[in-house]
């Protein structure tokens, strides 16, 4: 099991559907570790939000004008947004060196684009992700707009958006069910673990995708034992005590879990690397000693060594031999008609 020395920051990438809180609970995160005089660091990687209510220290839109992207590319809302967070991507090994330089740092959180898919589901959301995953012990925190998950259907859409989230970056996961303060967030949270629960709301709530539901909820029990679920409200502050004991216990859940399986791929992937290197240095070598033996070999012991049904080559010839002869049987080339300028005819080859 991979050791946490404790030297190293927890990296929260914040993710969620458009509207569910995520930039609003990073503002009351960000109070929060003011008040517990916790070191926290703030990136936001959304470059089309207009203003971030918190005090940011890395921001993408001081890289990429993401409407100046939009223009030059001729793109829309959503490619402008993804071709800005790709152009960020390319700079990201600079934010990785900026956060290892920097001591005693405890948390960063890093806030994404308002569309989801923009960051779930793109190469360079992946390679942000995941480069931060080798690096620093990372989490996801999914942002749940409870106010529109109280309904069975709805409810289940969105578990099925985390579930394969989570599945795809195979990261440890919190859930943070947020605007507690306007829906209580226990009735939900309780479906995970009590499927009676849930088969109740469903009946109180028939609908023709009902049955489809029912069987998808025992098909995400397995789903619901991989994170810890958590009621907060970005707009009381209800809840934070609870966020910070889950994303340590995530944590802990990626030395014990993510940093052995990553490590074993690394390990793995290196001595396949080696073992294709060593298998291509073997061949080369074949082929010299092979293209060696061809140019020395005495032609009447290559007539002997041949076996009785192959004619034996009459002599042995060298590379620059057999170039020559391999010219020699070569297709003649025909010149191509070349147009002169003076002349009513093309001039064809003689
Ligand atoms: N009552 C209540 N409102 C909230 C809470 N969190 C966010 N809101 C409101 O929800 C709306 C959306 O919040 P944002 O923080 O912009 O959501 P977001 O997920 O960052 O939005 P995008 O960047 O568009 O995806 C705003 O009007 C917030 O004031 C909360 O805990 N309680």
């Amino acid at each position: 099991m991979a050791t946490d020395d404790g030297q190293q920051p927890t990296t929260c990438i914040v993710v969620g559907m458009a509207g569910s809180g995520k930039t609003t609970l990073l503002q009351r995160i960000n109070a929060y570790m003011h008040e517990k005089e916790v070191d926290g660091y703030m990136i936001n990687l959304d470059p089309a939000v207009a203003n971030v209510p918190y005090g940011v220290n890395i921001d993408i839109r001081d890289t990429v004008n993401y409407k100046e992207v939009m223009k030059q590319y001729g793109l829309g809302p959503n490619g402008g947004i993804l071709t800005s967070l790709n152009l960020f991507a390319t700079r990201f090994d600079q934010v990785l060196s900026f956060l290892e330089s920097k001591e005693k740092l405890e948390n960063v959180f890093i806030d994404t684009p308002g569309q989801i898919e923009v960051f779930t589901w793109s190469a360079s959301g992946s390679i942000i992700t995941t480069t931060l995953a080798a690096s620093f012990p990372t989490v996801l925190l999914y942002v749940v707009d409870t106010p529109r998950t109280v309904a069975p259907a709805t409810f289940m859409s969105n578990m099925l958006y985390a579930c394969s989230i989570l599945y795809k970056s195979k990261l440890p996961f919190v859930m943070a069910f947020n605007k507690a303060d306007i829906v209580d967030a226990e009735k939900p949270i309780s479906w995970m673990t009590d499927f009676e629960a849930f088969q109740e709301e469903l009946l109180a709530h028939e609908s023709m995708s009902s049955e489809l539901v029912r069987s998808m909820s025992l098909v995400l029990e397995e789903f619901y034992n991989h994170f810890t679920a958590v009621g907060v409200s970005a707009v009381t502050g209800e809840g934070m005590p609870e966020l910070f004991e889950a994303l340590a216990a995530a944590r802990a859940e990626y030395y014990a879990d993510y940093k052995p399986a990553l490590d074993k791929t690394i390990a793995e992937r290196a001595a396949a690397s080696a073992d294709e290197r060593a298998a291509a240095l073997a061949r080369l070598k074949t082929d010299i000693e092979a293209a060696d033996g061809l140019d020395r070999a005495d032609p009447a012991t290559l007539a002997a060594d041949a076996s009785p049904d192959v004619t034996p080559p009459a002599v042995s010839m060298s590379y620059a031999q057999a170039a020559q002869a391999a010219q020699a049987t070569q297709p003649r080339r025909v010149a191509t008609p070349t147009v002169d300028d003076n002349a009513d005819d093309l001039e064809m080859p003689g």
